[in-house]
């Protein structure tokens, strides 16, 4: 046993229960049910997953040995491991990395993919229990730990997500205390589950707002043994923003000033919310270096632009669920604990993503979606209608309630034969996650389309003059005057569209490789 363990591990009992990994496999059982902590890679546990990855590759247990597996967004390199061994039998509510999406893909993972602030709750309503043959909790929760106090509650790392509430509904615990991590003490503020009637309604009312539990509570007699892990998290680098990503931010960024100027955002706007991926990046650092000052951020995860945007100067506080570094942001970040810290707060993905707070604070959303269509429908999860990419994570839960949604995209995305072969505004998003009343403003490197206020027909020639590639300018248009005829004559002319025209543009991407039509009359 190390001497750090010892000096981390604040509850004696705990530690007459060390295994190591390869001990813990004996407790595992075929189709049995797993929470995991952790969210958008970083804070799972590490040692033991493995430790089961190396027993299903030694003795070809592949698809013989899986698990039921819920995690508050998504896992690190193990999960992958795990996708890649078959080892998820079923999965929910959000996933990231090649290997899962391809096991979703070819049948072998049942996914359910849900908004994150609904998840844990519905864990504990045994929403996802409700088939499990013996009772409704989970066999077993392994969490990340990076202290452990002196009743025994859990001191996590650099997420929350739902481990609250996995903790709470399940038969056994098992906590990898991560000793290479530093103590991630102070950092957390935890809210505890509390189900409906009973629930009173969250106090935030800031984005520094703290309830005070810095600890997640948990039965002591239910940890039934705790592991030693010197295992870092390991974050792929962030692509860079690039030209296109820069001038989406930068028509954001006057957007948000003009609001400014009318008067319907204050100087330091109201607190934001950023997705993930390149353009997200570019978004954060364009507010790093605009003029806008005492900013804060209420969000799900932050990443390693959220550094520089601490440093700029303009950022007053961020709170998220999920710190998602690279191990290079990392080391950053505990060189400068201490300003950090201060400017910090991790909450449980109920209260990050919760609607009440995020209408409350009037948040500013803005995520990626897959495609737009004409009238602001959004579709942030299945390519073509049916190829799962992420899932839909945070996105609908901030877009619904924010006070400014905003969807960021570029206008066309290169396909293997056509550099600008996928067109992101489309006549009819082939998946719907978010709806047209949910979003206020779409924005491409084009320009940006300001939705409030207009019915779908105005929506649709603001989308296509502002936002579309003039790749695809002139074909939208004539679909939606072919639209406007076809539905005059029906008197529906709403939402116009010809169903048979639809999803032309999709069929000559899956025919011919790129949504360029040579005619609408063309046939499939
Ligand atoms: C945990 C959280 O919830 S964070 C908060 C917000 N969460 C979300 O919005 C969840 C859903 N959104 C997402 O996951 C992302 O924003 C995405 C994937 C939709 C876009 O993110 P980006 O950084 O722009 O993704 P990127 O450019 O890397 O593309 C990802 C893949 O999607 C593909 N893709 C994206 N849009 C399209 C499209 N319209 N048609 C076909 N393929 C597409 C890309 O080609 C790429 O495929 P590849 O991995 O095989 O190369």
């Amino acid at each position: 046993m190390s001497s750090i363990l010892k000096q981390r591990v604040r509850y004696a009992p705990y530690l007459q229960k060390l295994r190591t990994p390869e001990q813990c496999v004996e407790l595992f059982k075929h189709g049995q049910y797993l929470g995991w902590s952790g969210f958008t890679g970083v804070g799972a546990p590490k040692v033991i997953p493995t430790a089961l990855a190396d027993h299903v590759e030694k003795n070809n247990l592949q698809g013989k040995f899986g698990f039921n597996l819920f995690v508050g967004a998504s896992a690190g390199p193990e999960e992958s491991r795990w996708a890649e061994n078959s080892m998820i039998l079923r999965r929910s509510p959000h996933q990231v990395g090649k290997p899962i999406a391809a096991a979703i893909n070819d049948g072998r993972t049942q996914f359910f993919d849900k908004h994150l602030s609904m998840f844990p709750q519905d864990l504990t309503y045994g929403f996802y229990t409700m088939n499990k043959p013996d009772n409704s909790n989970l066999d077993y929760t392994i969490i990340e730990a990076t202290a452990i106090t002196e009743d025994g509650s859990i001191i996590p790392g650099p997420a929350v997500g739902a481990s609250p509430e996995m903790l709470s509904v399940s038969d056994n615990i098992i906590i990898e205390v991560n000793t290479t991590t530093p103590s991630f003490e102070g950092l957390h503020d935890i809210d505890l589950p509390i189900n409906p009637p009973f629930r009173p309604p969250y106090p935030h009312t800031s984005a520094d707002y703290r309830v005070g539990r810095t600890a997640i509570p948990v039965d002591p007699s239910k940890v039934i043994a705790i592991v030693e892990s010197n295992v870092r998290d390991k974050v792929p680098p962030n692509t860079p923003s690039d030209a296109q990503s820069q001038n989406i931010a930068q028509h954001l960024i006057e957007f948000l000033e003009h609001e400014v100027k009318v008067g319907r955002l204050p100087e330091n706007l109201h607190p934001l919310q950023s997705g993930i991926g390149n353009i997200a990046n570019a978004v954060v650092e364009g507010l790093a270096s605009s003029n806008f000052k005492n900013l804060t951020v209420w969000t799900e995860v932050l990443q390693d632009s959220f550094l520089d945007f601490f440093e700029s100067g303009s950022l007053d506080f961020a709170t998220a669920t999920s710190i998602r570094l690279t191990e290079a942001g990392f080391d950053r970040f505990y060189e400068n604990w201490d300003e950090y810290s201060k400017k910090l707060c991790l909450r449980s993905q109920v209260v990050s993503n919760s609607p009440e707070i995020i209408r409350r604070l009037g948040v500013i959303a803005m995520n990626t979606p897959v495609e737009v269509d004409i009238y602001a429908h959004a579709n942030s999860t299945n390519v073509m209608g049916s190829r799962m990419l992420n899932g839909l994570g945070g996105s609908a839960d901030f877009l619904r309630n924010a006070k400014l949604s905003i969807m960021h995209t570029p206008s066309a995305r290169p396909s293997k034969v056509d550099p600008t072969g996928v067109s992101c505004i489309v006549p009819f998003a082939s998946h719907v996650d978010q709806t047209e009343h949910d979003l206020d403003v779409i924005v491409t490197e084009q320009g940006l389309a300001d939705l409030r206020g207009l019915s779908p027909k105005e929506r649709a020639l603001k989308i296509i003059n502002k936002c579309s590639h003039p790749d695809y300018r002139d074909q939208l248009k004539e679909y939606f005057d072919r639209s406007v005829f076809y539905t005059t004559k029906k008197k529906s002319l709403h939402e116009p569209h010809i169903l048979r025209d639809v999803f032309k543009m999709h069929l000559n991407f899956e025919e011919n490789g790129t949504m360029k039509l040579d005619s609408w009359d063309q046939k499939f």
